[in-house]
């Protein structure tokens, strides 16, 4: 209808229908902005996501953790000039406390160590898959929610602990056949630019923002990213050596420029010697660029990214010792990664990747007659005590050919027919919808057991 039709001038169609909604008193029916439902179809990718991303953590020996989705607010408060801080989805409650919805996993994690303190055996392996949120000003409609696996090694200091959150990343991309042609993870380390700021004596509480800023370099303009770089104190001989170091192509170059006992070269170094033994190697590239957008990263950075370029960071992650410490406790070495559910949603499905899933059934149980229902009944929860995937048509009125269609509909594997005539005879039709075949079964051979059918 258009908004003339309905005689109000300028007002939108929608408007209109809304309105007509609202005269039969309908809620909204779309979800809260920046959010999103997932109906059956969606769940089935989703869990098959989230299957692999619990699969792998176990294949590696990490243990399953878990975290509120609301923290208080002050665990999130950082003056780095972070994107994710800017945009805490925060509020207050009823009791006046001051709360955010978890914009990351990572604080949580530090927080739960803190509390285990002493009684953590170290080195810990822990992942999780979280929601996380963020408060974006819906001009530019991007979504407010996402999931995100986290895995994290707490208290190994070298970069065993890295190369193991690298092999738990590649054998994810393995498993969903991604391969190191569409993507790589680019690695690099946080220790060059502590290294120059030091040199160029920047004070040690400048590094993080430091950080910050230059994350920016692939999406600002130069000047501008001096310009932030000189608002903090940086000298401009200092952004020089910071942009020169960023700019180098190979480790090679990097240590020329750094030095031979630089630790950033150092750890690097003895990455990649570990990747090439795990055989992952193909996979992982040294970019000098990489600093990734948290502040609290200190050492190793990495990032999984599109080779194509045409996606933004599929994860991310690295070493955060100070994390602890920042938050009050006893510094112990830390490292992770976060990986979300979208950017690689997108990735499978530009590669035409994601499988094919369907609601599966192993038996579909129809009462032919109305009286059966307590036969079929028993003979559905008797199949489900033997382990099958059971649906049992609830509705009366179903005949065959309905049934049939309903089966294809769920990929269901057999039809359990309960009719009066195959009953008299002490008989369950069973119709093999892969095989074809049909034959009538007395409900002890479905069954093996004769337990509930007595009563019926
Ligand atoms: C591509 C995408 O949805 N990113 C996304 C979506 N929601 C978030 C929410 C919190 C933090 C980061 C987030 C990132």
């Amino acid at each position: 209808r258009s908004a003339e039709a309905s005689g109000k001038p300028g007002r939108s169609s929608a408007a209109v229908d809304h309105q007509a909604d609202e005269s039969k008193g309908l809620i909204d029916t779309s979800p809260p902005r920046g959010t999103r439902d997932f109906d059956p179809q969606d769940m089935r990718l989703r869990s098959w996501l989230f299957g692999h991303w619990q699969d792998v953590s176990r294949q590696c020996g990490f243990e399953q953790v878990d975290f509120p989705v609301v923290e208080n607010e002050e665990l999130f408060v950082r003056k780095a000039g972070e994107e994710i801080t800017s945009q805490l989805y925060n509020f207050a409650d009823k009791g006046q406390r001051r709360l955010a919805l978890r914009p990351e996993l990572t604080p949580s994690l530090a927080r739960l160590v803190l509390k285990k303190a002493k009684s953590l055996p170290l080195p810990a392996k822990w992942w999780t898959i979280g929601q996380c949120w963020r408060y974006e000003r819906m001009t530019r409609g991007r979504r407010r929610e996402h999931y995100q696996w986290n895995c994290d090694i707490i208290g190994l200091e070298g970069v065993a602990a890295e190369a193991e959150l690298l092999a738990a990343i590649t054998l994810f991309f393995e498993r969903v056949g991604i391969t190191p042609a569409d993507v790589g993870i680019k690695v690099n380390s946080r220790k060059s630019l502590q290294a120059i700021l030091t040199q160029a004596g920047v004070p040690e509480e400048r590094f993080a923002a430091v950080c910050v800023i230059v994350d920016k370099i692939e999406k600002l303009p130069e000047e501008k990213v001096r310009e932030e770089l000189a608002g903090i104190g940086v000298t401009s001989k200092a952004a020089d050596k910071i942009l020169a170091a960023m700019a180098t192509r190979s480790l090679e170059d990097l240590e020329k420029l750094l030095g031979p006992d630089n630790k950033a070269v150092a750890d690097l170094r003895q990455l990649f010697t570990l990747a090439e033994a795990y055989g992952m190697a193909d996979w992982i590239v040294f970019d000098a660029s990489v600093v990734r957008g948290l502040s609290y990263y200190t050492g190793i950075v990495f990032e999984g990214f599109d080779r194509q370029g045409v996606l933004r960071a599929i994860c991310g992650g690295g070493r955060y010792d100070g994390l602890l410490g920042a938050l009050g406790g006893e510094n112990q070495p830390m490292c992770g990664f976060g990986f979300g559910d979208a950017v690689i949603m997108e990735l499978l499905q530009d590669r035409g990747l994601l499988p094919d899933l369907s609601h599966e059934v192993e038996d579909l149980v129809l009462a032919l007659d109305e009286d059966l229902r307590p036969q079929a009944s028993c003979i559905a929860q008797q199949l489900r005590q033997k382990g099958r995937r059971v649906d049992l048509v609830l509705e009366g009125g179903r005949r065959m050919k309905w049934a049939f269609k309903h089966a294809e509909r769920i990929s269901a594997q057999r039809l359990v027919l309960v009719g009066k005539e195959e009953w008299a005879q002490g008989n369950v039709r069973i119709k093999n919808l892969e095989t074809r075949e049909q034959e009538d079964m007395t409900p002890t051979a479905l069954l093996d057991t004769t337990s509930c059918l007595g009563a019926v």
